[in-house]
């Protein structure tokens, strides 16, 4: 099968690292164009990224010459890793002549006509691109946290109902970015505050669980509570959550809606789709980061801790791997699902 050709936006920062690790070998994707700051555009890819993944730089990427932002890319499927202060307008010029923006990046999260889409949960989300205004169109995947959330909330939302969830992440330093928060802040340390990182949770979460009528999508009617941790972990975020449900389930109950969901990636068998989306465990102490972040290649959300509680009704804990199904394998998985339903042809 002839592959379509994708462009890598912000290919040398931690996220775009990832893209190219995930797309390599891809059965649909080809990366055609790599592009990132004026730092580093004109240079060999090897010479421009501060490579940090734990395999060799792809042998189809590493001569590769970095392009700028400014330069027009045949590419008509881009994968956005750009750095938040460029993305907006840089995504929005790309869609307007004629890209699939598939974004990881924050800035139009919440426009109201730009999806927030896990596959599994809402690709009824979908119907709204046929609102944008422009040739091309941007779909745009959670940020990391919310994405582990949104996916463990999502079968009991639509099972129970939902009335209220808490939460409270345990935040990988990858998240930051490279270089990120200084050691001498993290090591040995907890720092309680991620710039913005409680709201993106608080409003996403009912953006994604909410309802799309093909003319606008409206938010689910509970309330989400967050606060956000940075803990000295590589990678991996976990999150403890509690939550209130507007029926009664037994634990048992719960925990076999959360193993038996699945969607739309796992029926279409798509190349980057978890087998099981949410594993749950019943091991009294996981799941855990250096022990669980790798199941189903770092594309499912791990929820152990499963129990009642006595404020909010249930508990648990959920983790998964922030730059993998919480970044550029959530935008990989978009694109499968988008060429899988016919949004991208090659
Ligand atoms: N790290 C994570 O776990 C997650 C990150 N994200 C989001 O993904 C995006 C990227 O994050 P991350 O990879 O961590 O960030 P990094 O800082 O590691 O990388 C940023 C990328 O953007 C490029 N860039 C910076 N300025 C410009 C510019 N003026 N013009 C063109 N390209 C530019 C950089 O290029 P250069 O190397 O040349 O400077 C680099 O490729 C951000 O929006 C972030 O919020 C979302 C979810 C999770
Ligand atoms: N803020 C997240 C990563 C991130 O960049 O999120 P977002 O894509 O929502 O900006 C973290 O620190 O772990």
């Amino acid at each position: 099968m002839k592959k379509i050709s994708v462009a890598v936006l912000g290919a040398t920062g931690t996220v775009g690292q990832k893209f190219i690790t995930l797309l390599d070998g891809h059965p649909l994707f080809d990366v055609a164009e790599l592009v990132a700051s004026p730092r580093s555009a004109g240079k060999a890819y090897r010479d421009a990224a501060n490579w940090k993944q734990p395999q060799p730089i792809p042998a189809t990427i590493a001569d590769k010459t970095v392009k700028s932002l400014d330069q027009k890319l045949e590419s008509p499927v881009l994968f956005s890793g750009l750095d938040a202060s460029v993305a907006g307008e840089a995504e929005t010029r790309f869609a307007e002549a004629g890209h699939m923006v598939i974004s990881n990046s924050r800035n139009h999260r919440m426009d109201p006509n730009v999806p927030i889409i896990i596959p599994e949960v809402n690709p009824d989300h979908f119907k709204i691109l046929d609102t944008q205004p422009t040739t091309g169109k941007i779909v745009t995947n959670s940020n990391c946290s919310t994405m582990f959330l949104a996916m463990a909330l999502a079968p009991l939302h639509r099972k129970y109902g939902l009335t209220k969830v808490q939460v409270t992440t345990l935040q990988a330093v990858s998240g930051g970015g490279y270089p990120g928060v200084p050691s001498l802040d993290i090591l040995g340390n907890v720092v309680p505050y991620i710039s913005g990182e409680e709201e993106k949770i608080e409003i996403e979460a009912v953006k994604i669980l909410g309802s799309c009528d093909g003319k606008s999508l409206t938010p689910a009617d509970f309330t989400v509570s967050a606060q956000c941790t940075r803990v000295p972990v590589i990678d991996g975020h976990t999150e403890t959550v509690a939550f209130g449900l507007a029926a009664n389930p037994s634990i048992e109950e719960v925990a076999e809606t959360l193993r038996s969901f699945t969607g739309i990636p796992q029926e279409k068998q798509l190349p980057s789709a978890p087998r099981q989306p949410i594993i749950v465990t019943d091991e009294p102490d996981r799941p855990q980061p250096a022990r669980d972040i790798l199941l189903e290649n770092g594309m499912a959300t791990i929820v152990g801790r499963l129990r009642t509680c006595p404020i909010m009704g249930y508990k648990m804990v959920i983790m998964g791997h922030n730059t993998v199904r919480g970044a550029a394998g959530a935008a990989i998985l978009n694109a499968e699902t988008l060429h899988a339903l016919g949004y991208i042809q090659a």
